[in-house]
């Protein structure tokens, strides 16, 4: 169980106050805690288990609560902060056992404090994804006092920018998701305060080691952490990494490089990126995201399996009859379809998102939370299954539609698609895990775009009640009658049961009612956007929900030969209606295997 030390600089005022919440063992019943008169929050998402709270005399002289404890859950490292009554609020990065000596040493018996920096470089700045997601992101994590104490900002990409410049663009795109509380603008002009900008080439070591020397004027003389994240098109992932990795590496502290998808574009090309950036990075200083698994409700997948008595004992093909992953979007390519069309849907979401859910949903139970440990049951669940074929897919398109006067365009209408373009806006897809657990069982994946709604999904269509005694209550259709679990991941999270229920009265009649968790309804609180569960875990080195170049060769492997295939023969897609449910052929897919798609029933009861 890893041990973990917060050094949290304290006034004297309230230093006598650590050991009263020790004492009263606050600290036991939550994460927040109250140490006289300043509250103490632990940004922990592992399960925390306080061992001590202790005052010590640190470097010149000042005061620190040393705050021990263990946390399981796969976080290696949480964020304490502390606020007091005056509304100064601080933040402690936690040291753990192994690194105390390089970070609290001691000197003459009294210990010494060596402070920590963290740089965070947005490399491609001036792009969609930085101005969308990781700014905003950032300045969340701030907020919320998840960010270390000393941290900075830098923007970093070829056009011609400044600080100011670049802080107009990002004050345009904050939002205070935690919109309710009143500080929020004198948040975002602090925050604003600490990004700065560097113009340069992506593969100059040159703009480069500019760019470090500007980091280094404000890491000063701390242990200096750099993070880079690259929001760029793929093709220069490699000439930065080579960069920023022998111009702009931290001298004393960690480097870390987060690396967006597209991983390639099939098995070989992903490998040379791999192989690419292994000649400048070790493997655990790249973080792989797929912004899927930092979603709230693709974090709850173990808990909801893993600490449920009632669902692991269930979670097998003697119970679950097929599993369904749906992803769908009521809107087209509209400006990414230069990206898009050279990737298509089954590389853009399947062979990522939807596969990597799939993985957390049928993998075996781990060793432990750790990150290690999770991804080796990853990896041997998507080596488990067998490759994808032609005769298992059915790829669709989306056409030109006239709705309520409105005019929605066709795919190839799109100005940045060749009008002849056959990449798949949507495909469906039925895969198998050839294991003891799922053999059988059918795992089917429906992702597309320019669709009636936007939703992602699981649902879980369990097996009919053998004998049951009440099977002439349900008619004919007995699949009417099984139970379902659907975990809502967007929007509106939810999960909720399918089950049979009497309907109140002296008669018997039966009717299919939800078993509910709306989020909405239960959390009195925002879910974090999943870039900033990701970014704060990259900054604590958590890599448990960042994809290891393993799983994402088993990933590629499973996906290549029907991507070679369609292109090889032209697989011409099934065209279908701008704002419909999708091609017809993802229901005879379907068919073929038994299964109906629980999106497409018919009950209102699943808009819960
Ligand atoms: N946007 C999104 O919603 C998502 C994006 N991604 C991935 O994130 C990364 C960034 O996405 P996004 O922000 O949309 O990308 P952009 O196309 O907006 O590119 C980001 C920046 O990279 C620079 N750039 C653009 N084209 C080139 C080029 N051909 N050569 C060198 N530099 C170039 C530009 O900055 P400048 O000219 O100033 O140097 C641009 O502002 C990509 O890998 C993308 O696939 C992943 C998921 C979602
Ligand atoms: O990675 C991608 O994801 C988005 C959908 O993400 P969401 O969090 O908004 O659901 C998708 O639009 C895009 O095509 C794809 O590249």
């Amino acid at each position: 169980m890893p041990r973990f030390k917060w050094w949290i600089p304290m006034e004297q005022a309230t230093m006598a106050s650590c050991a009263q919440a020790l004492s009263s063992s606050s600290l036991s019943r939550s994460p927040g805690a109250l140490l006289g008169s300043s509250r103490l929050t632990l940004c922990t998402r592992g399960v925390f288990s306080p061992v001590c709270v202790s005052m010590r005399k640190g470097f010149r002289g000042r005061s620190f609560c040393v705050i021990r404890a263990s946390v399981t859950g796969g976080k290696e490292a949480e964020t304490a902060r502390l606020a007091t009554n005056d509304g100064s609020a601080q933040s402690a990065s936690p040291v753990s056992a192994k690194d105390e000596s390089r970070v609290a040493g001691s000197q003459n018996g009294v210990a010494v404090a060596t402070e920590t920096t963290v740089s965070i470089t947005v490399v491609g700045a001036s792009g969609d994804l930085a101005k969308k997601k990781i700014f905003p992101a950032l300045f969340a994590l701030y907020y919320e006092g998840c960010l270390p104490k000393h941290f900075t900002v830098f923007g970093f990409a070829r056009s011609k920018m400044n600080d100011e410049s670049l802080r107009e663009m990002i004050s345009g795109t904050l939002t205070c998701r935690i919109d309710q509380r009143e500080n929020c603008g004198d948040k975002q002009e602090e925050f604003l305060k600490r990004c700065f900008y560097h113009s340069g080439q992506y593969s100059s070591e040159e703009s480069f080691g500019e760019l470090s020397k500007k980091l280094h004027e404000h890491e000063g003389d701390r242990v200096a952490n750099r993070l880079f994240y690259l929001s760029i098109p793929p093709d220069v992932f490699v000439d930065v990494a080579r960069c920023s990795s022998l111009a702009a590496s931290s001298a004393n502290g960690w480097t870390r490089v987060i690396v967006e998808k597209p991983f390639g574009r099939d098995s070989e090309s992903s490998a040379e990126l791999t192989r690419g950036l292994k000649t400048y990075l070790n493997e655990d200083q790249i973080y792989r995201i797929d912004h899927y698994l930092g979603k709230e409700l693709v974090e709850n997948l173990s808990v909801l399996r893993f600490s449920n008595l009632v669902f692991e004992p269930l979670w097998s093909r003697q119970y679950i009859r097929n599993v369904q992953f749906i992803f769908s979007e009521d809107f087209g390519t509209e400006g990414r379809g230069g990206y898009f069309d050279n990737y298509g849907i089954i590389r853009d979401i399947m062979q990522n998102h939807l596969l990597q859910i799939l993985a957390l949903f049928a993998m075996e139970p781990p060793v432990s939370l750790d990150a290690e440990d999770i991804r080796n049951e990853k990896v041997k669940v998507l080596r488990s299954m067998r490759v994808l074929d032609t005769d298992n897919v059915v790829v669709g398109q989306y056409k030109g539609h006239t709705r309520g006067g409105v005019r929605y365009p066709a795919y190839i209408e799109d100005k940045t698609v060749p009008n002849n373009s056959i990449t798949p806006t949507f495909a469906a897809a039925a895969l198998f895990i050839d294991n003891a657990r799922w053999d059988g069982v059918p795992f089917l994946m429906k992702a597309g775009k320019a669709l009636h709604t936007k939703r992602a999904e699981i649902r879980v269509q369990f097996r009919h009640v053998p004998g049951s005694l009440y099977k002439r209550s349900f008619g004919a259709d007995i699949d009417q009658a099984t139970n379902e679990l659907v975990i809502r991941v967007q929007p509106d999270e939810a999960i909720y049961l399918k089950i049979n229920n009497k309907v109140p009265g002296l008669g018997m009649r039966l009717d299919r009612s939800n078993l509910n968790l709306h989020y909405a309804d239960r959390y009195n609180r925002e879910i974090p956007d999943a870039y900033e569960r990701l970014l704060l875990d990259a900054i604590e080195g958590e890599r448990r929900l960042f994809i290891r170049s393993d799983e994402l060769d088993a990933a590629w492997a499973l996906f290549t030969p029907l991507l070679k295939e369609l292109e090889k023969r032209k697989v011409a897609p099934e065209l279908y209606p701008y704002g419909s449910r999708g091609p017809v052929g993802a229901h005879y897919l379907a068919a073929k295997y038994n299964v109906r798609w629980g999106d497409n029933s018919s009950e209102t009861s699943d808009s819960v």
